[in-house]
């Protein structure tokens, strides 16, 4: 009997499944035994598919039965069946999302075979072996491509919020394989000397190439103007004669003259043409004489404002598909300081449904961020380390010099220290600019002075001559405090205290650009004691020290905060000369003092001719803003 039972193992199978027929095995009991003899995978090959299905078949007793082990694998795969219609039955009480997010988890845990199995199971699919791996290959694949793009964002600070965010590229290369940059681009690219992406144009440009509107975040010097000026041209690609399409607004003509320089190097042999509006054009009240043979528009907002309320308008952006605002948090501006209502006029007038709209700054407020929540489409958030921070670049340093006085002596003991060229000093009023200008100007140093009462043709030869290194000492107003980029600005001085951290930020972010090194010196007196906290804290989360009791002060509230943005300290003239020389007859004293002004003026800057307007302080905010069309 033993010796014909083990005769054929077929026939004891057979015998069994014959006395076996409608009785079920102990799955609690040999489970484990089937779990050793992985039955699971041997009733895969049979071609059971589905572990709902795979039950009936055992209980049936159907199945054809191979050898003894195989009868324990069918045990297992009857429990595991088991287990995944519990599963099923449980997680048909949860919502979608959490039933892919368990998926996902489970997955991950698994051994290939085991997951296989449960994400056949779980979707309730007939099981196909081969799709099943493909399908598992493909996910890990996606999790592993998703690991690696969360690394690569990770190492360069990139924060994302949105949906589908493209992924970051980390070479110009890829943009051309991957969105087909003109090779003339490329090589302009290379030209400039840029060897490879920054963080933020590794996110932005692709986010931007996906026709996606973006509000980027990123800090100052950190290559935002080539984030939004590559993908624009390449969206672009050919020179078409339809009107202008794309736009980008600057808040002043010096930060629009950079951008459209940094565009026209950037198109160089594409055939794509850009424009930029100028004084002419607004004199003569009209846009470009043929309209139609350019491609990009690069204005301040009050000249393109201008030419738009013109009747018949000047101007016509109903073509426009990239509106993009530079420093938008400065354009969002709203009241004497801000471009609010101009920026919405522009808006109208970009009527194109194809239009796209993209945000960049160093600073993001609040209220830009909401608007661009509310109204843009799809929006992509992307911000480069922490928010409204200043450039870690930057050695950042707090200089107490008692009164308004002691600036003076401090400014030229940095002098006799010996100051390190170019060096760009921030006050916060036109009037201080130049009373600091008469002072500095006796020192031997080449020092020029810049605001927006100048003429644009000595703003123009000032900006040059900077850049040149024909000037060592620049005073200015925050004309220049956003987004001029001046190669190897050495110092920073804030001569007056900033009124809020955005200005700030934005200041001492002239220096240090581009991953160079900087540094910023910023005076205060006893009357600046209430923003002391504000800017301290600013310099002590771009990693510089600062002493503990200034982080220490009371924190303003926002009311305070708003009424000193607007209004700073009212600060003793900056002057060596005794007050009662200058207030001896008044009235002609002050004659002389201007004659005598615009003499010293002409003899140190021949070259730019001197202003002849006089003007009253009205303040540097509104100053940096008032630009005449
Ligand atoms: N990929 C790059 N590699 C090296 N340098 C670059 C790269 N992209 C831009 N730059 C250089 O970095 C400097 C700063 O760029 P940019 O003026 O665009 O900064 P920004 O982020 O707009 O600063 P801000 O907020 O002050 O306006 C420029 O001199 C520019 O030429």
């Amino acid at each position: 009997m033993g010796s014909r039972l083990h005769a054929g193992k077929m026939d004891t199978h057979d015998l069994f499944r014959r006395l076996g027929a409608g009785t079920k095995f102990n799955y609690q009991r040999f489970g484990k035994d089937a779990e050793r003899f992985k039955v699971l995978r041997l009733q895969q090959k049979k071609g059971s598919t589905d572990p709902l299905t795979a039950i009936d078949f055992f209980s049936s007793g159907s199945h054809d039965i191979v050898n003894d082990e195989d009868d324990e694998k069918d045990l297992e795969l009857e429990q595991e069946s088991k287990s995944v219609k519990r599963k099923l039955k449980d997680e048909g009480k949860t919502s979608n999302s959490s039933q892919k997010k368990k998926k996902k988890e489970k997955a991950s845990v698994m051994t290939e075979d085991e997951a296989i199995q449960w994400i056949s199971s779980s979707e309730k699919k007939p099981i196909d072996l081969k799709d099943a791996k493909d399908q598992l290959s493909v996910k890990r694949l996606k999790q592993l491509h998703q690991e690696k793009v969360n690394q690569i964002r990770g190492q360069n600070k990139i924060h994302v919020h949105g949906t589908d965010i493209p992924d970051p590229v980390c070479t110009f290369n890829e943009l051309q394989n991957e969105y087909q940059l003109d090779s003339k681009v490329l090589q302009n690219i290379c030209t400039a000397g840029y060897e490879s992406p920054t963080a933020i144009q590794m996110q932005a440009i692709p986010v931007m190439m996906h026709k996606r509107e973006i509000l980027a975040c990123a800090p100052t010097g950190s290559g935002k103007t080539v984030a939004f000026c590559l993908p624009v041209i390449t969206n672009l690609r050919k020179p078409v004669n339809k009107g202008f399409r794309a736009l980008v607004m600057s808040p002043t003509r010096e930060l629009a003259h950079q951008t459209y320089k940094e565009l026209l190097s950037l198109v160089d042999g594409t055939g794509l043409r850009v424009h930029i509006i100028k004084k002419k054009d607004t004199v003569k009240k009209q846009g470009p004489k043929s309209k139609k043979v350019f491609d990009i528009l690069v204005s301040t907002p009050n000249r393109l404002i201008y030419l738009l309320n013109q009747d018949p308008p000047a101007l016509d952006l109903s073509t426009v598909e990239w509106l993009v605002v530079d420093e938008s948090d400065k354009l969002f501006e709203d009241g004497k300081t801000g471009f609010r209502e101009q920026l919405a006029a522009i808006f109208q007038a970009c009527s194109s449904p194809a239009l796209r709209r993209a945000f960049f700054s160093a600073t993001c407020a609040p209220d830009v961020e909401k608007w661009c929540k509310l109204n843009l489409d799809n929006l992509v958030v992307v911000n480069i380390g922490a928010r409204n921070s200043a450039a870690e670049t930057v050695e950042q340093e707090l200089l107490f010099v008692g009164a308004e006085n002691g600036k003076l002596l401090a400014f030229r003991n940095l002098i006799r220290k010996g100051l390190n060229p170019p060096v760009l000093v921030f006050v916060q009023s036109i009037d201080r600019a130049r009373e600091l200008f008469h002072e500095l100007v006796y020192e031997g140093i080449n020092v020029d002075v810049i605001h927006a009462n100048r003429t644009q043709q000595q703003r123009e030869n000032v900006v040059k001559n900077f850049r040149l290194g024909k000037i060592w000492v620049l005073i200015c107003t925050a004309l220049l405090a956003r987004g001029i980029d001046f190669k190897g600005v050495n110092l920073v001085v804030n001569y007056d205290f900033p009124t809020t951290a955005i200005e700030y930020i934005h200041r001492v972010g002239r220096t240090g650009r581009a991953g160079h090194k900087g540094k910023a010196i910023t005076f205060f007196t006893e009357d600046d004691k209430p923003l002391i906290r504000t800017i301290a804290t600013v310099i002590k989360q771009a990693g510089c020290p600062v002493p503990d009791y200034m982080t220490g002060f009371r924190k303003l509230e926002t009311k305070q905060r708003r009424q000193l943005a607007n209004a700073p300290p009212k600060r003793q003239s900056i002057r060596t000369t005794p007050q009662f020389v200058t207030q001896k007859g008044k009235g002609k004293g002050r004659k002389r003092k201007r004659k005598a002004g615009k003499k010293v003026e002409a003899a140190v800057a021949p070259k730019d001719g001197v202003t002849s307007q006089e003007t009253t302080d009205n303040g540097n905010v509104v100053e940096s803003l008032a630009l005449e069309p």
